[in-house]
């Protein structure tokens, strides 16, 4: 579904941090002019996808326009892929060193953290989800406390956790990093689709 270019679309979020780190992976790549808007959405119960859908659909109706939001899972193979998007409350009531004491009795501290975001043109229009995931590890917790359960969190490749990692390279190799990537992707062709200019395509012509 495309929206005119130029247009402005919500991203809807009861989250800062989350907010900036968008606004610092997009930078001037997303073809739209995306305006924040603070709004604690419910947490779905289920599967991520139908979380993230339910999700968007209060979204636009509560806002009437085109929206994004996006939802965070972390998931420890061990327990075949929870606290997934219960993750929240997990890390509320037992904080990074208690995320980490959960997989005590587990030798697979193996986990993934996935990032969904989701767009709906308007109310009762379809949503479109665009997904990413980054592998890491559970870890004693290390580093700054500004950002959830980042101290606990080590991806694939690196030896610290996401929160000991400068700003720049959490950005570019992170779940929320991926999920910005296929949904840049995604509007960028379109707008290109609907008459915006597109280099490659007028190189091929000339
Ligand atoms: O990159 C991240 N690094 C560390 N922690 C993170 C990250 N991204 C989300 N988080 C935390 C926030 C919340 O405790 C839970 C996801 O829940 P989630 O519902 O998606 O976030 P939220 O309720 O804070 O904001 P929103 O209003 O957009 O739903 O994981
Ligand atoms: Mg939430």
């Amino acid at each position: 579904m495309a929206i005119p270019a130029g247009r402005s679309v919500v991203f809807v979020t009861g989250n800062a941090k989350k907010l900036e780190e968008v606004i610092q992976i997009l930078g001037d790549k997303f073809p739209y002019k995306l305006v924040s808007k603070k709004i604690d959405l419910p947490e779905y119960q289920g599967e991520p996808d139908e979380i993230s859908i339910q999700k968007c659909k209060e979204a636009a109706k509560q806002v009437d326009g085109p929206v994004i939001v996006e939802d965070t899972c972390l998931c420890f193979r061990a327990m075949g892929g929870l606290p997934g998007p219960y993750i929240k409350w997990f890390l509320d009531k037992l904080r990074p060193e208690g995320l980490y004491k959960m997989l005590a009795g587990f030798e697979d501290k193996s986990a993934w953290a996935l990032c969904t975001f989701a767009f709906c043109p308007g109310k009762e229009e379809p949503v479109q989800l665009f997904r990413g995931i980054t592998e890491g590890h559970i870890v004693e917790p290390r580093g700054p406390r500004d950002f959830g359960w980042d101290p606990c969190f080590q991806p694939d490749g690196f030896d610290k956790t996401y929160a000991e990692l400068p700003k720049e390279v959490k950005n570019t190799i992170s779940h929320r990093y991926r999920a910005l990537a296929a949904m840049s992707e995604h509007f960028s062709s379109q707008a290109n689709d609907n008459g915006m200019p597109d280099t490659k395509k007028k190189k091929q012509n000339d």
